[in-house]
C-alpha cells in the first residue's frame, strides 16, 4: 500500500488525467465557473463567501494533491460570488510539501478544463519594500521566479500543445487591465490606504530568508517574498487564462541585525484573519466586474 501510495505522489498528470478529473467534477455540480480562486495561508475564508455551494475535499477528487499546511482547509468549492460561477480552492499546493512541481499547480490546469477564464490568486506574503507596512495589499505585478532560475519550472518536460506553446510569453503575466480593476475597486472601498503594487518573489521554503536574503531580494528588485502563486501563474498563463494575483503583506521581512523580529506562521495566519472580510470584498467585487469571454487573444 506504501508503494502505490508513494507511487501516486510522483506521478506526473497529463492532459487525459487533467480532462477526466474536469469531467469528474463538471458530472457533479451544475455550476459553470468562469472565475477560479485560490486561497492563500489564512485566507480560507474567502470560500466560504460563495453561495448555493457545491464543495469536494481534496481527498474525493480524482488526481488531486491532498493539503497539508495549517491555514489551508484541502476544499474546492463550487458556487456563485454574486451571481457569478465560480470555484474556489480553499488551500493551495507548495513545492515544499515535496510534490512534484508540475502536482502543485496541476489545478489550474483542471481549472482551464472547467472553462474558467480568469484566475485570482492570492497569497501571504514577507514585506521587503520598507515602505510596506503589516496588513498591506499588494496587487501583483510582476515577479521573480528564484526557483525558475535553477531549473525547477512547472512547465518543464514534456510540452503539451493542446494546454499551450513551447515558450509562453511571461512579460504579460499579470493582466493590466485587473490590476487597474482592483486599484479602482480598493479606492472605491476606501482601502486606498493599505493598497499598494509591486513585485512578488517566490522561493522554495519552507525556512523561511535570512537576514542576508532579504537584503539580496530586496535589491533585486523584489517588494514581497513569499513560497507560491508564481507555479501557478506560469501554468495558468500557458493555458491561455488571464490573471490576477494579490499579496497580503502579512510580516515584515527582517532585514537588519538588529531586529528582535522573527518570522512565524502563526503571525500569517493572524494577519490574514485581520483583513480578511475587506480581502473578500475587495475580490468579490472584482469578480462582479470580470467579463466573461476576455481571454481569446490569450
Ligand atoms: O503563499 P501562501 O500559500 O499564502 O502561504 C505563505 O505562507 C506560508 C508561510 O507562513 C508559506 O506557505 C507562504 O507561501
Ligand atoms: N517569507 C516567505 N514566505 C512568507 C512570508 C515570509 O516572510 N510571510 C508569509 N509567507
Amino acid at each position: 500500500l506504501f508503494l502505490v501510495a508513494e507511487t501516486g505522489f510522483h506521478r506526473i498528470y497529463g492532459y487525459d488525467d487533467c480532462k477526466a478529473t474536469a469531467d469528474w467534477l463538471l458530472a457533479q455540480t451544475d455550476v459553470r465557473p468562469i472565475v477560479g480562486i485560490v486561497c492563500g495561508s489564512g485566507m480560507g475564508g474567502l470560500a466560504d463567501t460563495l453561495k448555493n455551494q457545491v464543495a469536494f475535499s481534496y481527498e474525493d477528487i480524482p488526481h488531486f494533491p491532498q493539503s497539508t499546511v495549517h491555514g489551508h482547509a484541502g476544499r474546492l468549492v463550487f458556487g456563485t460570488l454574486k451571481g457569478r460561477p465560480c470555484v474556489c480552492m480553499q488551500g493551495r499546493f507548495h513545492l515544499y510539501e515535496g510534490y512534484p512541481i508540475q502536482k502543485i499547480t496541476l489545478p489550474m490546469r483542471i481549472f482551464k478544463l472547467l472553462g474558467v477564464e480568469t484566475v485570482i490568486l492570492t497569497n501571504a506574503a514577507g514585506g521587503l519594500n520598507q515602505d510596506f507596512k503589516v496588513g498591506d495589499v499588494m496587487i501583483i505585478k510582476d515577479h521573480l521566479n528564484v526557483p525558475g532560475f535553477a531549473g525547477n519550472n512547472p512547465l518543464s518536460g514534456p510540452n503539451d500543445e493542446r494546454f499551450g506553446v513551447r515558450f509562453p510569453c511571461m512579460s504579460d503575466a499579470y493582466d493590466r487591465e485587473l490590476q487597474q480593476m482592483a486599484m479602482e475597486i480598493g479606492q472605491e472601498l476606501g482601502y486606498g490606504d493599505f493598497l499598494r503594487e509591486g513585485v512578488y518573489c517566490v522561493l522554495g521554503g519552507p525556512s523561511f530568508e535570512t537576514i542576508a536574503e532579504c537584503r539580496m531580494l530586496h535589491r533585486l528588485g523584489a517588494d514581497a517574498v513569499g513560497m507560491s502563486t508564481v507555479h501557478e501563474v506560469l501554468v495558468a498563463r500557458h493555458c491561455g487564462m488571464r490573471v490576477f494575483a494579490l499579496s497580503l503583506i502579512t510580516n515584515q521581512a527582517v532585514m537588519d541585525y538588529d531586529s528582535e523580529e522573527k518570522a512565524n506562521h502563526e503571525e500569517v495566519l493572524q494577519t490574514g484573519k485581520q483583513r480578511a472580510e475587506q480581502l473578500e470584498r475587495l475580490v468579490s467585487t472584482m469578480v462582479t466586474r470580470i467579463e466573461q469571454n476576455n481571454n481569446n487573444d490569450a
